[in-house]
């Protein structure tokens, strides 16, 4: 059995700091991100304007290596990632970087051995490293530790978590709980799963579970702005999580990462806290990224 947590504003007002007058960009978290595809240019946009508005000095976008030509006139990743947020810096090995966020919007079928190894490096790396959709099947690979170094907190949806399970050729417990510890246990990264409840587990032991969100969440691309939320916090606390005196932080984060989604998503949706599950109107998850700076205001608020 667990510690269980439910995740409250308080357990993330914490992790919600302003910056000082002493702050300058580059000490306020600087976000590595590989992400998109000649088929999801948008994953990039959305994850990298999430990044921006959760709170981070800088992002620098690394386009993947061996990219396919965009199709039907489609913008390349960078250049949707620069029409979305023009003060991005790409670049080609975003050596500021205090934490990764890879995988959003790519398809590992249409990765080339470069990108792969591109990728694999940044789990021998020091940094913090979010491991979203495409690049998930790679923990199974770097799972063993000793080849291993940068922290990691993976973020399958129902689907992908089953998919992983199928991957380590053993049966999925039937808990989510259950399930997400043994996971984390077994790849020794810290797991979140989404759904209408997300359910984090840390690699130390340790459940928190956060929701139910909104339901007005369950649109296309909401995952990939809870991805670039999550490597935000990452960036900004990157020392808190490899402080090895600190090893569930990275759970903590992923839970508050998923608290400022919910929370990003009801103030778009127009849903009050303790409002019926039908109240609030449609969103999208560009909407979602627009009100993460008023979610990160309120929580820091309502936890202080
Ligand atoms: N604008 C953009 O650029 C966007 C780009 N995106 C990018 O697209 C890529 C593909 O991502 P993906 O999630 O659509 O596909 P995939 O990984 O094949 O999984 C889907 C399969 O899993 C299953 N499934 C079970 N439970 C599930 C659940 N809770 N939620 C969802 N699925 C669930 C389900 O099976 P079913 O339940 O239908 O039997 C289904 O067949 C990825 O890189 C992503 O970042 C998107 O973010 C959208 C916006
Ligand atoms: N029914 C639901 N109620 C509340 N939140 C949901 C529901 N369904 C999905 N979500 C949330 O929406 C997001 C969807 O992420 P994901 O499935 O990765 O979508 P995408 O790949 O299209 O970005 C997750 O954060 C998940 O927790």
């Amino acid at each position: 059995m667990h510690d269980h947590t439910r995740w409250t504003a308080s357990d993330a007002a914490p992790y919600l700091t302003t910056p000082t007058a002493r702050d300058h960009k580059y000490s306020r978290g600087v976000l590595g991100v590989r992400t998109g595809s000649a088929a999801y240019p948008g994953a990039a946009a959305l994850g990298v304007e999430a990044a921006w508005r959760t709170g981070v000095g800088l992002v620098q976008f690394a386009p993947q290596l061996g990219e396919a030509d965009p199709r039907f006139g489609l913008p390349t990743p960078a250049a949707a990632v620069l029409a979305a947020r023009p003060e991005t810096v790409v670049t080609r090995d975003a050596s500021r970087a205090t934490a990764w966020l890879i995988g959003s919007g790519t398809d590992p079928a249409e990765r080339d051995a470069a990108e792969t190894e591109a990728l694999t490096d940044l789990f021998t790396d020091a940094h913090p490293l979010v491991v979203d959709a495409g690049a998930l099947e790679l923990c199974l690979e770097r799972r063993d530790a000793a080849r291993r170094t940068a922290p990691v907190a993976i973020t399958p949806h129902a689907g992908e978590f089953a998919r992983l399970w199928r991957g380590l050729g053993e049966p999925q417990p039937a808990d989510d709980a259950e399930a997400a510890a043994a996971l984390a246990a077994r790849l020794d990264v810290t797991v979140l799963l989404k759904g209408s409840v997300t359910t984090v587990a840390s690699p130390v032991g340790g459940i928190i579970t956060v929701g139910p969100a909104t339901p007005w969440l369950a649109t296309a691309g909401t995952g990939d702005v809870l991805a670039g939320i999550l490597g935000a916090l990452a960036a900004r606390h990157a020392q808190v999580i490899v402080d090895r005196d600190r090893a569930g932080a990275f759970a903590e984060l992923c839970a508050t990462a998923a608290m400022l989604h919910d929370t990003a998503a009801r103030l778009a949706a127009g849903v009050g806290a303790g409002a019926a599950v039908s109240a609030g109107r449609p969103i999208v998850a560009g909407d979602v990224a627009r009100h993460v700076p008023a979610a990160v205001e309120a929580l820091a608020r309502s936890g202080g």
